[in-house]
This record gives structure tokens, sequence and C-alpha cells, in this order.
């Protein structure tokens, strides 16, 4: 694909990457995804945002023949993915300087071997005059490793912000053209990447208020030309009360807890509560980090073995405590044949989320009567907290 205009002299650059199907050796990417850089032409100087992951480079480098000269290459992020063609750029270009936040530029030395001479650190809040174009550059941490910025050019109202208000799609719409769609991927996008920095993404969010950004051109995915539509999905998600939703994560070998588990369901359905079911053993985990955003409650399914939680429930735990959902409340059910620590190992597996544990629900073998009622139980605690906290 060649480069394409955005606005007067703001061109994107980049590849499309229809094929890739799983991101950081764990994300899953039924969309595939794109690796956005920028270049934007001043009436003096000309630069470019980031660039693309390296085995997208041939066709990237191809997209430059046509360019001159670049006198500013800008890293909003050191992850190879945006970062990781850099040094082939500054082969071509090396007058080029390399302006990124400090942070950005231990990094970058440390994973790309980048020399100490390209670099130039700049200030947060600092600008950059092209000539009759202005870049200004916001230092927005967290999003997702700490040396992240993004910049606003100032006369087009554009923000290049990286991996902030991404999403993995691979599409020939250079812009949103399916909000829908988009909106599905990027709060996967937010629930496995930007989630458990959810209270500093916030406080980059008010940092950005103040800036009358009318289009948003991200690292991956589609271009916003509407910036208030992303920016109003990320202000739910990271200021939104949890919703009145369950989330259960479960596994079963022989049928004993999926039939727990499906009562359950039942019971909390009967009550008026959300739920939304995952069989670990063939969930896309993409969709289950999804639901985690919105989840006032979590219930983990589980059979005990080898004394313990099922290897599968132990993964969604550790996930869950990994990427730090506003959940507020937590329960177990699951059957077992003798005996083990499966509550007190997933309990202990969970540091990082602030909830409050309901009484779990264990069955020896297969559930009777009696277990259906504890189920019951469960389902009118869960509704009841549900409703006391006004959830919706
Ligand atoms: C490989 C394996 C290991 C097991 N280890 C334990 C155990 O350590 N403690 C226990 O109480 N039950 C153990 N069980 C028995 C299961 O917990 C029991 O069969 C339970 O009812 C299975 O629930 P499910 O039907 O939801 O898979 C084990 C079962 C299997 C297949």
């Amino acid at each position: 694909m060649k480069a394409r205009k955005i606005k007067e002299e703001v061109y994107w650059m980049g590849s499309v990457d229809w094929d890739r199907r799983l991101f950081d050796a764990l994300v899953p990417l039924p969309d595939g995804t794109s690796y956005n850089a920028y270049l934007i032409k001043g009436s003096e100087k000309t630069a470019l945002i980031d660039t693309v992951d390296p085995p997208m480079a041939k066709e990237f480098m191809a997209q430059l023949e046509g360019v001159k000269n670049i006198d500013y290459i800008i890293s909003s992020h050191a992850e190879q993915d945006h970062s990781g063609t850099i040094m082939q750029v500054l082969e071509k270009y090396p007058n080029a300087k390399l302006i990124s936040t400090p942070k950005a530029k231990d990094l970058l030395k440390d994973l790309l071997n980048i020399p100490e001479n390209f670099f130039v650190s700049i200030e947060d809040g600092e600008t950059l005059s092209l000539g009759d174009k202005t870049l200004k550059f916001i230092f927005t941490p967290w999003v997702h490793w700490p040396e992240t910025m993004v910049t606003f050019l100032e006369e087009d109202k554009i923000l290049f912000s990286c991996d902030f208000f991404g999403s993995h799609i691979a599409s020939s719409d250079l812009f949103v053209t399916d909000q829908g769609r988009v909106y599905e991927a990027a709060k996967r996008y937010f629930a496995e990447i930007m989630m458990p920095f959810r209270s500093i993404i916030k406080k980059n969010m008010e940092k950005l208020a103040p800036y009358d950004i009318e289009m948003i051109a991200p690292g991956h995915g589609q271009i916003f030309p509407d910036a208030g539509f992303i920016l109003d999905a990320y202000k739910k998600w990271t200021e939104g009360a949890p919703r009145n939703t369950v989330v259960i994560p479960y596994v079963s070998m022989h049928e004993s807890t999926r039939r727990m588990v499906e009562h359950l369901v039942g019971a909390l359905v009967d009550k008026g509560v959300r739920v939304e079911q995952f069989n670990l053993a063939v969930t896309d985990i993409g969709k289950l980090a999804m639901a985690l955003i919105d989840a006032a409650t979590i219930v983990v399914g589980t059979p005990t073995i080898l004394s313990g939680p099922h290897p599968y429930a132990a993964y969604a735990a550790f996930l869950a405590n990994a990427l730090r959902p506003n959940t507020k409340f937590l329960s177990v059910v699951g059957s077992y044949g003798w005996g083990g620590k499966t509550v007190d190992t997933l309990a202990g597996m969970i540091p990082n989320l602030k909830v409050e544990v309901i009484d779990p629900v264990l069955c020896k073998g297969v559930p009777n009567a009696s277990v259906f009622n504890a189920l019951d139980d469960l389902a009118g605690a869960i509704a009841r907290k549900h409703k006391e906290n006004d959830y919706r």
C-alpha cells in the first residue's frame, strides 16, 4: 500500500497486517492489525511519527522512497511494533534527529541499540516548529509503558496517539467508517493493554482535555475523524461504574462444575442480573478481558485437580489479577472428589483485586438439590449487592 493523504501535507504511512492473529504471543487478533506511521511536511521541516513492526519494514521503506528528506523522527513509544524500523530510517536519513521522552531514549538505546548521537530528548509540553505546522509533545505515561507520549499537530488539530486509543483492525478504510466494529476492537484493545493503568489513563485524559482535538490518528487501527467518539468511550471505560453483570470464567472436565455454572446463570438471569459465561477450554481470552471492564462480580467455576484449581481457572485468575478490573465482588463454584485447596489457592492469586469475597459453593461429585439451593442463595446474594450499589 502507498502512503495516503489525511490532510494537506499530512500522510498515513505504514502497513496493514491482515494475517496477524496473535500479539505479544498472547493477545488474540481476530481482525488483524495495522502499524501506523505518519509523515508531516511543514514549509521548512519534515517529521515522521513512529515506524512499523520490523517484519513490515520492506513495505514501509518503499513508501519512503519518494521522500527526499526527514528532519525529525518522533518516537511516541519504544515498543518494537512502532520503533523497530527507526534504525533503518536513520540509515536512510542520517541527519535526522530522533525525538523522544528521556525515558523512551533509555529504552530505545536498550532495545534497539540506537546510538546516542541521534537523540534529542524533549520536555513535557515542548513544541517543535516545522514552519507552517507546529508539533506539541504531551507526555502521557503508562499508555502502556512508562515512556509514552502523544503529539498534537496544532494547526490541523490532529492528535497522534500511538497505542493510546488504538485498536487492532486490518482495513483498507483509512478512517473509521463502521463505528460499531471499531468500538468493539477498541474496547478489546483497552481491556488487554490499557485496563491495568485505568487511573493514570484517566489523568492523561484530563491532561488532553484542554486541547481542541478534532481527529485522532493512532498507531494501530483506523483514524478517528471524530475524536469525540473514542474519547467518550475511554471516559466510560476509565470512569464508569461497574455494571449489573457477572462474568463467569469456568472449566469442567466431567460436567459437574458445568452443571453448577448453568444453574447459577439461570438463577442470576431470573433475578435480573446480566451474565457473561466463558468456557476457558475454548474461549477467546480477549472476549473475557473485555467483559471484565464492566463486571461488578466475577465467579470462577473450577473443579479441583491435583489439590488446586484447574490450570485454566488459575490462568483466568492470574489474568484478572494482572488486568486489575474495577470488579467489586468475587466468588468460586466447583466440584471436587476428595479435597484440596482450590479456594485458598485462587484467593492467593488475586491480591490486586479489591473485591469482597462472597461465600463459595463447592460440591463433592455431581451437584444435588442442596447444591442447587446454595447456588440460588449465591445468585440472591450477588443480585442484592448489585442492587444496593445501584449497578445497572
Ligand atoms: C486429573 C485429575 C485430578 C484430580 N485431582 C483432585 C484432587 O486433587 N482433589 C479432589 O478433590 N479431586 C480431584 N479430582 C476429582 C475432580 O475434582 C472431580 O472428579 C470433580 O467432580 C470434577 O469436576 P468436573 O466434573 O467439573 O470436571 C481430580 C480429577 C482429575 C481428572
